[in-house]
């Protein structure tokens, strides 16, 4: 075909770090630390509500309501309004998508228009910039620097400067997109930095989309804050959610958009002309998964009491492997991942890729090729104008069986000694 096949908004979006990075742990075998999910089941209890759904008649096996299952936006509105602080309407204000990815690209795709500016905080989850991009929007951003002087320790030594975030507002800016916890970083932002965030919305009259899939995985005393419940903030607001993330069943695929009316309302129209619909019974197994955690919420035995306490056994595994190879971790204050700078780290890279890749990228492949670890280059997580800046650290995802923890582990010894 002469004519030009493929649409102009695809330019400059085709490559994708999930899939490249993704299919080299695969060709290798390699030990995978590198993509966020767990390699362990989810809990019993939300896999016996699956089970429950499959086996629920007909009509768990037919289309449920367009904009989410009735039983899940009900207690999702009566979960989060005891969160947020606001009476949610669950008809109204929330929209189920296909994972909270589906719910980024409604919010883009509903809310940015030809010629706008969506002011990116970095590092970022990479798929910000293609939506934002697919929808007209132009991004711009502002990087997490290191606070000068300490010596780095935790993400939260990772700090946004108002400065330079205000510099960066135009006429044309639309929208900040933040994420909390952050991937990778692990930041988990205080209620000052989300203020500092939230009077520059309010006074410029900015959205903010908030990405908070990993909401009930904090450490150490980190606080989880949602934007949204800061006065001013719910009318402006579009938080994302996951119950991949918060249920450890990431191949369910079951996210969520929450948020003003007025702004749902829009999304809705990019979610009935796209995907129109998620998978009915992984709906119904989800919505059983908040009716439990909201009787149980506060209590020990609610998997949003458990799950971080066993995934604060795994960071801590992980970060003292890293330092008995002699590397520096950033300590994550939540999430599932752990950044750790590789500046320090000497190796013939013996031309693992062109090497007009990032030095992080090139790290990443022989890691995997030569050893047999897969991790993610963390300048995938940065635009190419800060990405340079930035390509000395690499990702490790901790939410992983023991066993698999155990076998990097034993990669990273054994390297360690033959150096
Ligand atoms: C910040 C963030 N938002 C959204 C999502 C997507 O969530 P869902 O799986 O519900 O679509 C993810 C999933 N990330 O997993 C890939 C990786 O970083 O290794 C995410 O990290």
């Amino acid at each position: 075909m002469s004519r030009r096949l493929h649409a102009r908004r695809t330019d400059g979006v085709d490559k994708n770090v999930w899939v490249e990075f993704t299919q080299l742990a695969a060709d290798y075998k390699a030990v995978n630390l590198g993509q966020g999910f767990p390699d362990f089941s989810p809990p019993q209890f939300i896999q016996d509500a699956f089970c429950k759904a499959i086996s629920g008649g007909p009509t768990m096996h037919q289309y449920t309501r367009a904009f989410g299952h009735p039983p899940l936006v009900k207690n999702l509105a009566k979960f989060f309004s005891r969160i947020v602080g606001h009476d949610i309407d669950p008809l109204e204000d929330i929209l189920v998508t296909v994972g909270a990815y589906q719910a980024l690209f409604s919010a883009f795709q509903a809310l940015v228009d030809e010629g706008d500016e969506v002011i990116i905080v970095e590092p970022f989850f990479d798929c910000y910039q293609p939506m934002v991009v697919m929808a007209g929007g132009k991004a711009v951003y502002v990087p997490l620097r290191p606070k000068g002087g300490s010596t780095v320790l935790s993400s939260g030594d990772w700090v946004l400067s108002a400065e330079e975030l205000t510099s960066k507002i135009s006429p044309r800016t639309k929208a900040i997109v933040i994420n909390t916890p952050n991937n990778p970083l692990g930041k988990v932002y205080k209620t000052e930095e989300l203020q500092m965030i939230a009077d520059l919305c309010i006074k410029h009259d900015l959205l903010c989309i908030s990405d908070e899939v990993y909401e009930w995985l904090t450490y150490d005393g980190a606080k989880h804050v949602k934007i949204a419940s800061l006065p001013g903030m719910w009318e402006r607001t579009v938080t994302i959610g996951s119950a991949g993330k918060t249920f450890s069943a990431t191949g369910w695929k079951v996210g969520w958009a929450m948020g003003s009316g007025n702004l749902i309302k829009h999304m809705k129209t990019i979610h009935q002309n796209s995907v129109y619909h998620c998978a009915t019974a992984a709906q119904e197994a989800v919505a059983r998964g908040f009716e439990r955690e909201y009787e149980l919420f506060g209590k020990p035995e609610s998997y949003f009491q458990q799950l971080p306490a066993m995934l604060h056994h795994k960071r801590e595994k992980l970060a003292s492997c890293l330092q008995s190879v002699g590397l520096q971790p950033i300590m994550p204050e939540g999430g599932y991942f752990m950044v750790t700078d590789i500046s320090s780290v000497k190796v013939d890279l013996n031309d693992q890729s062109s090497t007009d890749e990032s030095h992080d990228f090139r790290f990443v492949k022989w890691l995997i090729k030569e050893k047999g670890l897969a991790t993610i280059p963390v300048s995938a997580f940065y635009s190419p104008e800060h990405g340079k800046e930035f390509d000395k650290y690499i990702r490790f995802c901790f939410v992983k069986e023991d066993s698999t923890l155990d076998a990097a582990e034993n990669i990273l010894r054994k390297w360690s000694q033959q150096k």
